[in-house]
């Protein structure tokens, strides 16, 4: 899962500025991700983390700047599949259904396959008939990401897919999450990941790339060195954990605490 092969995303000088707004939301971002690489986004709440993500997807055009995915101008729905903090299930389509929404173009029993190993690889395949309304949140949530991941991108977007969940549920989903990938078919996509959460940055990424406070720019790359699988070799209480997360934290305060648009502004 560590970043191995050449640069699936590139992103040159990538700037932003959204019509009629005062100032721009990105400004010269320049990021790769290597194929089969987790790279976590981590910044203040406003710095632009999911206009990146748009940015990545190809439903945003950089302006200035370049962002190239396999070496190509992203195509929306084509490069990519995003997973939402807000599910986005179809509520009069089964689960089933849901699953194979995005697999139109296989013929039937193909796309029938596929369903039928993504449920089971999320372990709902007792749940193929049953409609949205019917699961919990963390249910819902892994029905959306055997959604994205039945598609077999190559680079999965997700924007704070499990910020909605209790705590006990997003811990589950993530330990989750990296073990659907590691057992899905074909190679490992590439993740662009958006989180506020310090401690999901730790657990999940390969490198985090910290933004700062609009406009959005990146502030730092950090490595995180821990061995995968995360969950079983926790390094939660090791002092390497607690050193990183002391570092990103001090540095977030200090970039929000020196925002003069931000509403903590002048309390640091
Ligand atoms: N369509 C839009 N038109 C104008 N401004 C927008 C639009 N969408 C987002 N913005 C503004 O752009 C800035 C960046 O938004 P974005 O959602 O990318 O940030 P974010 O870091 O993901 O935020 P959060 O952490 O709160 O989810 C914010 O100030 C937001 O209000």
């Amino acid at each position: 899962m560590t970043g191995t092969g050449g640069a699936l995303v590139t992103l040159s000088g990538v700037s932003w500025h959204f019509d009629g707004s005062p100032a721009p939301v990105l400004q010269g971002v320049d990021l790769t991700v290597a194929a089969g690489e987790v790279v976590v986004v981590l910044g203040p709440s406003g710095c632009g983390k999911t206009t990146l993500l748009r940015i990545i997807a190809g439903l945003l055009h950089p302006e200035p700047g370049t962002v190239r995915v396999a070496g190509r101008a992203p195509v929306p729905g084509q490069d990519s599949a995003i997973v939402f903090q807000g599910y986005r299930l179809l509520p009069w389509k089964t689960v089933a259904q849901n699953i194979g929404f995005a697999l139109h173009a296989l013929p039937a029993p193909q796309r029938e396959a596929r369903v039928a190993r993504y449920l089971e690889l999320v372990g709902l395949a007792k749940f193929a008939g049953a409609y949205p309304a019917a699961l919990s949140g963390g249910m819902r949530q892994r029905v959306a990401l055997a959604r994205a991941l039945a598609c077999q991108p190559r680079l999965l977007l997700m924007d704070e897919p499990f910020a909605a969940l209790d705590a006990q549920s997003r811990e589950l989903m993530q330990m989750e999450t990296m073990r659907l990938i590691a057992g899905a078919e074909g190679p490992a996509p590439g993740i662009v990941f958006v989180t506020h959460s310090v401690d999901e940055a730790l657990m999940l990424a390969d490198r985090i790339v910290l933004m700062s406070p609009r406009p959005g720019r990146i502030d730092q790359v950090l490595p995180v060195p821990f061995p995968r699988p995360r969950w079983q070799a926790d390094p939660r209480h090791g002092p390497d954990f607690a050193r990183l997360r002391q570092h990103l934290w001090d540095r977030l305060r200090a970039m929000v605490l020196s925002d003069p648009q931000s509403d903590f502004y002048g309390r640091g």
